[in-house]
This record gives C-alpha cells, structure tokens and sequence, in this order.
C-alpha cells in the first residue's frame, strides 16, 4: 500500500461560508480532518503546515513548501498531495516543478467551492489528487495539478475563472490526463527540464502587463536599487509601444535581466514582427523571449533562475523555453 502525504496550506478548500454568506478560513481544517479517503488503498499522512488564503503566500511559504516535500522524499513517502488557495495555486506549482527533484508524484489540488456549500468541489478534489499522486503512472510527469477530473502539469495550468469549477485549464498544449472510473488515464508525455535545487529565494523581481499607449512610467517606476528582474506581458505575439522603449533600455543597461512573454491566453511570445517596438527589436535589445509561459509563470521561472545564481546566458537559457 503507498503512503501519500498530504500537505494543508490553506485556500477555499480548507474555508467554510458562514450565516451571512461570506468564505471565510476555519480554526479546523475540515479536509485535513477527512482521514478515511481511499481508506485500505493508501496510507495517508497528513501534515497541516498553513491555514492561508493563497493571495498570503509568498515564495518564502513555496521553498517551505518545497524543503518539507525534500525531507518526505529523504523519508520514503511514495506521493504528495498538496492542498492550495486556487487563486495562487499555479504559481506555487511552476515553483514546486522547478525546484523539486522529478522523483515521486507531487499534485497539487484545491477547490471553488468552501466545505460547506452546496456542490462543494474540495473533498472530491483531494480524493483525486490522493489516486492520482498513488498511481504508478504518474512518477516522472513533474508537478501535476488534479482539479474536476482533469490532470494538468503545473507547467502550463492557469486559473481561467472567478468562480466556475471548470477553472484550472491548460491553454494551447490542454490537459494531460484525466481522472475516469477511479482511474487516473494520462494522454500526453511530458518533457523534462531543467530542476533548480534552491535554498533561497530572491526578491525584486516584477511583473508588468503592456497595454495600448503604454510609455516608459511604469518601467521608470521600477528602476529601483533592488529590481533583480522583470516580466514583461507583451501584446500579441511579442510586441511594446516603441513610447517604452527608452525605459526598457534604462533596464538593460543596468543589465537587469527582461522576460518577454505574450498576453494573449493562448500561443507563445516569438520574434516575428520588424517595426519599432516589434518581437525582432526588442530581441535584439537582449529581452528573452519565453516560448509557452504566462506572466506569473515567468515570473516564477525568473525568480527561481536568480535564486539559483543564474545569470547572463545560462539565465537566459533556462528561461526562454518551457518546452525543451
Ligand atoms: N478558490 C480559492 O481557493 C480562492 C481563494 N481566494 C484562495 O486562493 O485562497
């Protein structure tokens, strides 16, 4: 029988809506009290390491997050199940599937509706992601993320929804598996890259979506002592409003290290369009363009890469493809 640990931080899954309608975090986990899943099919463990909303999680909580998973693998534990907050959960994921080695099955799982709400979605969740982390087929495919009968790697899930429970979707590539008839099937093969084994974690490093007429303020806004790095969401294929430019290169010259991913839900960031402000320029300004993440994942990945002392091309490389 494999045991599995289950790790409690927190999020929907763990709240409760109380007489006036309001989601509110309880004392109690009421998942982590649910001992009896799968009972004479796994062994379950259970650690309830937070109680936070996910917008309270930090990269500081993830590597706390990532060093109890290195210390269960130290302990021969077969599976992790971890429960999450939705709202974040995509980034502690990509940040798990970075840093941790591709040894045991790492899911990640949580809900859209509290315990005790009508078509609450988290008990049924966590059952899956406990069969899903204790299948044999799921070693080696690194972090997955298990919600409404979907397996999606945490590589490429994103939160789609507010509030709907078909949330969790993989833009462009889809899910790679499904959870049918007690059964985890998978349909894709995952590619591996690069692991960063790290025991730090930076700070400073930023996020910003471009939009029409955007010129230089937020960039100069940015350019502060501690800015380690920068993601910047870009329109369709690639592209800026050449008004930011200058800025940009006010960055670069202080040769800190600009992400350009797309802002566009579906496709990858490419070096296509030649006009000023086009993928083709700012490529040759030394921006990486990074093929199939959204911001927030980029964000991580960069983060993840300085803290791992990357830097210049080795930097550049592990950030730019996702996919290979
Ligand atoms: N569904 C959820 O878990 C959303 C909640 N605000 C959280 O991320 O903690």
């Amino acid at each position: 029988m494999k045991t599995i640990l289950a790790i409690h931080t927190g999020g929907t899954i763990s709240m409760s809506q109380n007489d006036k309608g309001e989601i509110v975090p309880n004392d109690e986990n009421p998942i982590a009290e649910q001992q009896s899943i799968l009972k004479g099919q796994v062994k379950l463990i259970t650690d309830e390491m937070f109680n936070l909303p996910s917008p309270h999680v930090t990269p500081e909580v993830m590597l706390k997050i990532k060093q109890r998973i290195i210390k269960a693998i130290a302990d021969g534990i077969d599976g992790v199940v971890i429960t999450h907050g939705t709202d974040t959960l995509e980034e502690t994921a990509y940040f798990l599937d970075l840093t941790l080695p591709n040894t045991i099955p790492v899911v990640v799982t949580g809900a859209m509706r509290s315990s005790n709400e009508i078509g609450s979605d988290g008990l049924y969740n966590f059952r899956n992601a406990i069969l899903v982390a204790a299948t044999d087929e799921s070693y080696g495919k690194g972090v997955l993320v298990v919600m409404n009968d979907e397996i999606h790697t945490a590589r490429f899930v994103t939160k789609t929804h507010t509030t709907n429970v078909a949330t969790f979707r993989t833009p462009t590539f889809g899910p790679i598996g499904i959870v049918t008839q007690d059964k985890a099937k998978y349909f894709q093969e995952l590619i591996q890259t690069e692991v960063a084994d790290i025991d730090h974690v930076v700070s400073g490093v930023y996020l910003i979506k471009a939009y029409a007429g955007m010129d230089g303020t937020l960039f100069d806004a940015i350019n502060q002592s501690d800015t380690k790095g920068l993601v910047i969401e870009g329109l369709g294929a690639g592209n800026l409003p050449p008004q930011t430019l200058p800025a940009i290169q006010k960055l670069l010259d202080r040769q800190i290290p600009i992400v350009l991913v797309s802002r566009c839900y579906n496709g990858v960031a490419q070096d296509i369009y030649d006009y000023q402000g086009g993928g083709i320029q700012l490529k040759k300004m030394g921006l990486i363009l990074c093929q199939g993440l959204n911001g927030q994942k980029a964000r991580i990945k960069l983060l993840v890469g300085l803290s791992d002392e990357k830097s210049g091309k080795s930097l550049a490389h592990f950030v730019r493809n996702a996919v290979s």
